[in-house]
């Protein structure tokens, strides 16, 4: 469940490219003329002036939020607050955005450039998309309060590093599950950034195989309110008492997979979640999979091939080497953690053992090659899983968890190929050629199972240093 974040090798800092996302969810409840204001203000700590920028993207999803919501002047006063401290964080942020290159200083025009890259990136982004009537809405704390029986510890059903959930009741009978998010060592700038962020992709998803939001609450402290997932997570079922028969586990893996081909191709802003694992899929009354905790996700346009980011953030054993190894991340790094997801489901093993500390790709990988199925299995299933879907979930595994990224495939291609509508060889013929230059600097063709053994214990010791 726990998150890390790590510093990259060299200690060097790689900022999120993406800032720009956040944006298009804050500069929408504020006015015109309070909107420059607030930017002015921001821009004085800096020695940049965004304000010969281009103006910014249009109103989006909060906007719709606090129009449907807000009437009351405390609410959009607290907006406010947050929208402003968090412009000045994001301003700040986008002020030092390094360059790509370790150690050159961002210069002026550089960074002028930078940030026209990624203004002409979200003007591709059509966010008309947006529902002009959200089925979501502004929540009381009082009202949450009431729902959980006062966040009474029994109402509690799950906890993550970031978040407590609770079980909780709506007057009208429906059932909800309030996450609220903990304050941690970051600053309240930091972290109303990271709600809106977080509270901008979910609103955005409309797909049954990802979490559905009913609501928000800003009163004391940060809410989301979510549909009730009553089987609770994946790796509560997988690694709990009882077996979790073959036929659940492989519809999951199917929802899992179309969940992340709408959010990688389908959905009209492209989303990376950056934290697929069995605790973040959980799974509703009919035992199919939602795709949930978008704490970490980012947004994806279209013509960003990929970002380099710092911190490396998601969990262990779940990270592609290129992502840990060199904060590249695009789709293929949830590609990869869904293979680690489907190996956990095949052998009911975690991604990483916790008294030997193997990692489960290590483990499976001679098994994969050489497709021993009898091996490979969860033990506890006594054979009974279907030998056909079986192989399947072991071919999309073994291609998912490939250590170049780009012989991953997309999970456009990997829906069908669990299916077993089309077969791995099929796929290789069709794939596209094409590579991008800092993919390919980073894929390396002889990178062996003891390199990315390597390349993770080197990595688990920097978490620890
Ligand atoms: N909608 C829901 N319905 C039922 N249970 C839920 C729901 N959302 C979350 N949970 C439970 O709460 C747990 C923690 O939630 P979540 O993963 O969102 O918290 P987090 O702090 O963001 O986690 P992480 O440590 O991955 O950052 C989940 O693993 C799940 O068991």
């Amino acid at each position: 469940m726990k998150r890390m974040d790590s510093k990259s090798d060299n200690g060097r800092e790689f900022s999120s490219d993406d800032d720009a996302s956040p944006r298009c969810v804050m500069e929408a409840p504020v006015s015109e003329t309070e909107s420059d204001s607030t930017t002015t203000s921001s821009s004085s700590s800096s020695s940049f002036s965004p304000e010969k920028l281009p103006l910014p993207p249009p109103p989006a999803v909060a906007a719709a939020a606090l129009r449907k919501t807000n009437s009351k002047e405390s609410n959009l006063q607290q907006w406010k607050t947050m929208i402003d401290v968090f412009k000045f964080k994001n301003v700040k942020k986008l002020t030092t955005i390094p360059l790509l290159s370790a150690g050159n200083e961002i210069t002026r025009k550089g960074f002028a450039k930078k940030l026209a890259r990624i203004r002409s990136a979200e003007d591709s982004i059509d966010i008309g998309v947006i529902p002009t009537k959200p089925s979501w809405r502004n929540f009381d704390y009082a009202e949450l309060a009431a729902a959980t029986n006062d966040f009474n510890p029994e109402n509690l059903v799950g906890k993550g590093g970031h978040a407590e959930v609770y079980k909780g009741h709506l007057p009208d009978g429906k059932v909800i599950a309030v996450k609220r998010l903990m304050k941690n060592a970051k600053d309240a700038g930091d972290r109303a950034g990271d709600f809106l962020t977080e509270l901008g992709i979910i609103a955005h998803i409309n797909h049954p195989n990802a979490t559905r939001l009913v609501g928000f609450g800003i009163e004391r402290g940060h809410y989301f309110v979510l549909e009730y997932a009553p089987h609770g997570s994946l790796s509560s079922l997988l690694f709990g008492s009882e077996c979790l028969e073959w036929k659940t586990r492989f519809k999951v893996s199917i929802g899992v997979a179309e969940g992340l081909q709408y959010l990688h191709q389908d959905c009209p802003r492209r989303i990376i979640h950056r934290d697929i694992k069995a605790s973040n899929i959980l799974l509703n009354e009919n035992y199919e999979a939602e795709i949930s905790d978008f704490g970490l996700a980012k947004w994806l346009p279209t013509n960003w091939a990929h970002h380099v980011v710092f911190p490396i953030e998601g969990t262990f054993g779940y990270l592609a080497p290129e992502y840990f190894m060199h904060g590249v991340v695009d789709e293929k790094t949830d590609v990869f953690a869904f293979g680690v997801l489907l190996l956990e489901i095949i052998t009911g093993r975690r991604a990483v053992d916790s008294d030997s500390r193997q990692s489960l790709v290590i483990w499976a990988k001679p098994l994969l090659d050489t497709m021993n199925v009898t091996e490979i299995a969860d033990p506890r299933l006594e054979g009974e899983y279907d030998p056909i879907e079986m192989k399947h979930a072991m071919v999309t595994a073994s291609l998912c968890v490939h250590q170049i990224s780009s012989k991953r495939p997309f999970m456009n291609q990997v829906v069908p190929l669990l299916k077993g509508e089309v077969a791995a060889i099929e796929l290789k013929q069709n794939s596209p050629a094409t590579r991008s230059l800092l993919l390919e600097a980073c894929d390396l063709e002889d990178y062996t199972c003891s390199s990315y053994l390597k390349d993770l214990n080197r990595h688990r010791e920097l978490i620890n240093e």
